[in-house]
């Protein structure tokens, strides 16, 4: 197959993928590129990499499939590669960063439906619609009689940590339900209008809602702490859209339990599928697993970025969702 098509000049692009993982815009990039699927070979993945290994310059990597800096040693020619992911956690960027490899990201083509998510999850939590629904369903209404008040979006004071495009189409959103709007990230966004924070301690202790949307690293790794947790007070509610080791996950548990704050939505874990049971009956914390970012119009808007960056990879254009390495 690869020998058919080298001849027909499509640019090589490799595909790295656990082998549950689906390819859903196979069809749309096959016409413009020669995709290596290390799938379709009956080769151990290593033997398949080293065939390949000198003719790839581009990497489209499905899903959180890790891209550690073995993989990378195994690709001495790979300049690019194309994390079908908001976050990238899972790719060693130190290593492509000293490798000299640029890495996009999909998180412009998911922050909408990632901001809606984090908003639905907020909603939920402050206006108890999920328990909600389970007293009505449960037959409770008629034997409890009224379900107790949940408390109101608009005024509240909400921290956004980290304000990329998922952040920043979460604050526009909660602007307009009449909420004020403070952030933490790496640095202050000259353009942005809102409080900055350098400190995610300090944001918090300004805070009544703390919505995670920042990228996991080393630095970011249990970022929101017991001093954090604190600082956020009794009532602080807590939103992760992000990565669940952003908190330290065992301590959330004890602070929700002890009631040392007011509530959480959860989208991430820190080992997923795995979700810490002590949660399960708690009505003030709700759960989701990992689909913030997931509509079909979401993955519609992967495959076009997906092909937009390739397409100016391959024709030496600016990438469209360049990930800056720090
Ligand atoms: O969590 C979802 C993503 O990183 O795309």
């Amino acid at each position: 197959m690869a020998a058919k098509q080298y001849q027909e000049n499509l640019p090589l692009v490799l595909l790295h993928r656990l082998p549950s993982l689906n390819l859903p815009h196979r069809n749309r990039l096959s016409p413009h590129f020669l995709l290596l699927d290390p799938a379709d070979s009956q080769e151990p993945i290593s033997s398949f990499l080293s065939i390949h290994a000198n003719s790839v310059r581009a990497l489209l990597c499905v899903g959180y499939t890790p891209i550690t800096s073995e993989t990378l040693s195994l690709l001495p020619s790979l300049e690019l590669i194309v994390a079908g992911s908001a976050g990238v956690d899972h790719i060693d960027l130190q290593e492509c960063h000293r490798r000299g490899i640029n890495i996009t990201n999909a998180s412009v083509a998911f922050a909408e439906d990632a901001a809606d998510h984090a908003v639905a999850l907020l909603i939920d939590v402050l206006r108890r619609v999920s328990p909600a629904d389970r007293f009505v369903r449960g037959g409770s209404w008629p034997v409890m009689g009224d379900y107790p008040l949940g408390s109101k979006l608009g005024g509240k004071r909400v921290g956004i940590v980290g304000f990329g495009s998922i952040g920043s189409e979460v604050a526009k959103r909660l602007v307009a339900f009449g909420c004020s709007i403070a952030y933490n990230s790496r640095r202050r966004k000259p353009s942005v209008p809102f409080t900055y924070y350098a400190n995610v301690g300090d944001l918090a202790a300004h805070s009544d809602i703390l919505i995670l949307s920042c990228s996991l690293t080393e630095e970011t790794h249990h970022m929101i702490n017991e001093d954090v947790m604190t600082s956020l007070g009794k009532e602080g509610v807590i939103i992760n859209i992000g990565r669940g080791s952003l908190i330290d996950e065992k301590e959330l548990v004890k602070f929700l339990v002890q009631g040392k704050i007011g509530g959480a939505g959860l989208d991430v874990f820190e080992n997923e599928p795995d979700v810490p049971k002590e949660l399960f009956c708690l009505d003030n914390v709700v759960l989701s697993p990992h689909r913030a970012v997931f509509t079909p119009e979401s993955m519609e808007a992967l495959i076009d970025l997906t092909c937009a960056n390739l397409k100016a990879f391959f024709s030496n254009e600016p990438l469209q969702s360049l990930v800056q390495i720090y």
